[in-house]
């Protein structure tokens, strides 16, 4: 048991899944493991173990935004053991060619700042994912047909944008989309030696305008959830 997560010890898998909506995890655990047990309800920030063909996985919300995430990458690095963390969110499109439900898998992630900007000082670190968890995302995505781009992202710290300019910069330099965690998972993952991924599902388009529902963002995004388990395990 940690400050933010009640697990006992055991009860959280070497292998996480991280959405930032608590109730996602509730969804893609009762749709996606078998014998889906609750591990942590600590804040409302739901956490679930069970298994998945055989195989034991945690899927604990992280909340939004890096602060947040990096609470509970923490404490499931340090406390619990996790060694591979791969995210499963939403993300805003930033490129013409993208569409909504499209996956994204996020070789990079660029950012104005992080929990880690102060630590890093001048050095602008570069946050990737890890390459085996991405190939074997690669490869569990294009097995699916589902429409997927690989590429850079964006980790903003903020949903509501005063910078436009910013966007358009990022458009400009070939960035698929935006979210608010992934930079923070991957710099904590070098950190302690651990792998991360993010695997994004596209739920609306900065350019298009273009947005789904809510309880779309809750329970739609089985093709993510399937890719990500797919690459944890390859
Ligand atoms: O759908 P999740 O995983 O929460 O991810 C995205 O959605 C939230 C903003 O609405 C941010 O957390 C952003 O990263
Ligand atoms: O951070 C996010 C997440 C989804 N869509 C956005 O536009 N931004």
């Amino acid at each position: 048991m940690t400050i933010h997560i009640g697990a006992a010890p055991g009860e959280i898998a070497e292998t996480v899944l991280m959405p930032g909506d608590p109730y996602r995890a509730k969804w893609a655990a009762e749709r996606f493991l078998d014998s889906p047990k609750l591990v942590n309800e600590t804040r409302g920030m739901l956490g679930y173990t069970g298994t998945w063909k055989g195989q034991k996985v945690t899927i604990q919300g992280s909340g939004m935004g890096m602060p947040s995430l990096s609470i509970y990458a923490n404490e499931l690095i340090h406390d619990y053991g996790a060694k591979t963390l791969i995210r499963i969110g939403s993300c805003g499109g930033m490129q013409p060619q993208i569409g909504l439900r499209d996956l994204i898998l996020a070789m990079t992630a660029s950012t104005l700042s992080t929990p880690s900007r102060g630590m890093f000082r001048e050095l602008n670190f570069a946050p990737c994912a890890d390459w085996g968890l991405l190939k074997a995302a690669a490869d569990a995505a294009a097995a699916r047909d589902h429409k997927t781009h690989i590429g850079g992202i964006y980790s903003s710290d903020v949903f509501y944008d005063e910078r436009p300019d910013l966007n358009e910069q990022m458009t400009r330099h070939g960035i698929l989309g935006v979210e608010m965690e992934a930079a923070e998972l991957y710099i904590l993952a070098a950190r302690h030696g651990v792998r991360a991924l993010a695997v994004l599902t596209v739920s609306d388009h900065l350019q298009t305008q273009e947005a789904l529902p809510a309880s779309e963002r809750e329970t739609s995004f089985g093709d993510m959830v399937e890719v990500a388990l797919e690459a944890a395990f390859a």
